[in-house]
């Protein structure tokens, strides 16, 4: 799988390069209609005064104006759309990238926080075209003109105003860099604020039930201010550079006026150059505040462009099988074709924590038949099925799926020989029909659908949707937390992958459904290797193979009956869990 390219504006912004043309010669076109329509107004003051005609003039006075408007339409147009298609662009890419970056970074980064990516960082980035190009051109084309009127009125003047202004620009670029420094921090007090209110949402019953609505927006007030605060530095940053370059303009007048005066008093400069020369100083201050805040918006397009970028260079999960994994090469001399999944010695550490999850942890899942993996909470359970599913890697020590070394696998190869169903990530926000056959690469027939719905005791409840099978459940319309499962157990049934991982699945189920699901587990073993984290005591007692693990390390493997027998640990988990 390919690395996201990194994002460079330029190519960005020249991507349309005909419509980027069209759009800064109409925007030109527009300011010279707009610079001609107070010439033609003039010429028809004095014409009317002389007592001739005017009616052409008035007509295309009338026709300048037009083609100036429908122009200036035009390029704010053509600017939009590049600017729209550069959103879209960046949008599907970092989302892309997104979506395919390990498991532990995405939530290291936090929801709210990568979804503000995707939000307000590409709006800014749009605001370089909005603004920065939009601008830019035409405040730079009179610039140039007026610097040129002005050189050729006198070059000495010139000089002193420009000097004036060199030091003005230096202020500024100064300034730019704080501009750029405080964009990044907003961006990333905005992703901040997002992914903790995003989190808040996630937990709302909870915040509602416990009446901490005060407490949480109390809190998230705080980030609000903190995001204020910064903004406030960047408002103040902002504002300064008018001052700046009124102060400025305010010096090269007076620094024209002092040498204007002795150039008049020798006579080297006339009353109506020096009038006119002024005037081009004083007409200066509008287009040279708009390039200087175009050049502000590219510094912050380019702040969050680096953003873009830094994200988009995290690696992405490797999908190639890695160097130095061990793939055995004869798996039925080693006994692996009877597996369908080994541990061997594998120590697994979370990032940040000193405690390991998993320490030399060994045991095997035949390649038949049901296995439960058990044990007190926090002994390591659903860690094992992460380091199973390749969303993390070990330590030390292997990882074998099917007879292969997870990392020795292609990533999308490993994932789809295994079905996964995990509690909290059970379903998508997308129609029935979409969360049963996810894992298809083709249509799955709708007799299928419907029989797989029937296992599980779903026919009714997906028949009173809206849509039947084209209801998108999560959002308006949603089943029960038990129905959600045997919807996730359906999508089970329905794929033909050797390996079957299911985690706490029952921990909703009510008895008759509990019932269900070991007839489709029992149907599901008969074929394939069935992993899983069980709570339930109906769960262990029909799986043929048990494993326990405490504090990451194994504390015995066996049949359920003879680990009754035979293992303390085991025998008082199971009275717990009896007793609960
Ligand atoms: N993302 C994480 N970051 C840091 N530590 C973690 C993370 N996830 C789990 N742990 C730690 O790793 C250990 C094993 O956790 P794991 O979730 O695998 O246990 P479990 O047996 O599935 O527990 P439970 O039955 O309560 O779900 C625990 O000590 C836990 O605190």
């Amino acid at each position: 799988m390919t690395q996201t390219t990194a994002i460079r504006l330029r190519r960005e912004i020249t991507r349309h390069p005909a419509a980027l043309t069209v759009s800064l010669l109409t925007g030109l076109l527009s300011t010279a209609g707009s610079l001609a329509v107070p010439l033609i107004t003039r010429q028809v003051i004095a014409d009317v005064s002389a007592g001739r005609s005017v009616n052409w003039l008035i007509v295309g006075a009338f026709v300048v104006a037009l083609a100036s408007s429908a122009a200036q339409g035009g390029s704010a147009y053509l600017l939009a759309r590049i600017g729209s298609h550069m959103v879209y662009r960046i949008r599907v890419a970092v989302m892309g990238h997104i979506l395919r970056l390990p498991v532990q970074h995405i939530r290291t980064e936090g929801a709210g926080a990568l979804t503000s990516r995707i939000t307000s960082d590409t709006l800014m980035l749009r605001q370089v075209i909005d603004v920065g190009l939009a601008q830019m051109p035409v405040s730079a084309l009179l610039v140039a003109a007026s610097v040129a009127a002005m050189a050729w009125l006198n070059w000495l003047l010139t000089l002193v105003s420009a000097g004036v202004f060199a030091a003005v620009g230096i202020a500024i670029a100064f300034m730019f860099k704080w501009i750029k420094a405080n964009a990044i921090e907003q961006q990333q007090a905005l992703g901040g604020i997002a992914g903790r209110f995003s989190s808040h949402l996630d937990a709302i019953t909870t915040i509602k039930a416990s009446g901490a609505e005060d407490t949480v927006e109390q809190d998230l007030s705080q980030e609000a201010d903190r995001v204020r605060r910064i903004g406030l530095t960047g408002d103040v940053l902002q504002a300064a550079m008018l001052p700046v370059l009124a102060g400025g303009q305010q010096v090269a007048l007076v620094a024209v006026i002092l040498v204007g005066s002795v150039q008049m008093s020798h006579g080297t400069l006339s009353v109506a150059s020096f009038s006119a020369f002024v005037l081009y100083l004083l007409q200066l201050a509008a287009p040279v505040m708009l390039l200087f805040t175009g050049f502000g918006r590219l510094r912050i397009g380019q702040a969050v462009k680096e953003r873009f970028n830094t994200l988009l260079a995290t690696p992405r999960e490797q999908d190639g099988g890695q160097p130095g994994a061990r793939r055995p090469e004869t798996p039925e001399a080693a006994g692996l074709d009877t597996t369908g999944i080994v541990f061997d010695k594998v120590s697994y550490t979370y990032p940040g924590t000193a405690q390991p999850a998993l320490s030399e942890l060994s045991f095997s899942v035949p390649r038949h038949g049901l296995t439960t993996l058990v044990g007190p909470s926090g002994a390591g359970k659903s860690t094992v099925l992460s380091l199973v599913e390749r969303f993390t890697s070990p330590d030390e020590g292997h990882v074998l799926v099917l007879g292969s070394d997870v990392d020795a696998w292609p990533l999308s190869e490993l994932r789809g020989s295994i079905t996964y169903v995990d509690q909290s990530f059970t379903l998508l926000q997308a129609s029935v029909r979409q969360n049963l056959s996810v894992q298809h690469k083709q249509a799955v027939p709708e007799g299928a659908l419907w029989e797989a719905l029937a296992s599980v005791g779903l026919t009714a409840a997906v028949k009173a949707l809206p849509d039947g099978l084209d209801t998108v459940i999560g959002a308006e319309t949603d089943l029960s937390g038990g129905q959600r499962q045997r919807l996730a157990l359906a999508r089970a049934l329905l794929s033909d992958t050797e390996l079957v991982v299911l985690d706490e699945p029952t921990s909703q189920l009510d008895g008759i459904n509990e019932d269900r699901f070991r007839t489709i587990i029992e149907e599901l073993s008969r074929t394939r290797a069935v992993f899983v984290v069980a709570h339930r005591l109906s769960t262990v007692r029909s799986a043929q193979h048990v494993i326990m693990l405490d504090g990451g390390g194994l504390v015995d493997e066996g049949p359920h009956d003879v680990l009754l027998k035979t293992c303390e640990p085991y025998r008082e988990l199971h009275t717990a869990q009896a007793l609960s």
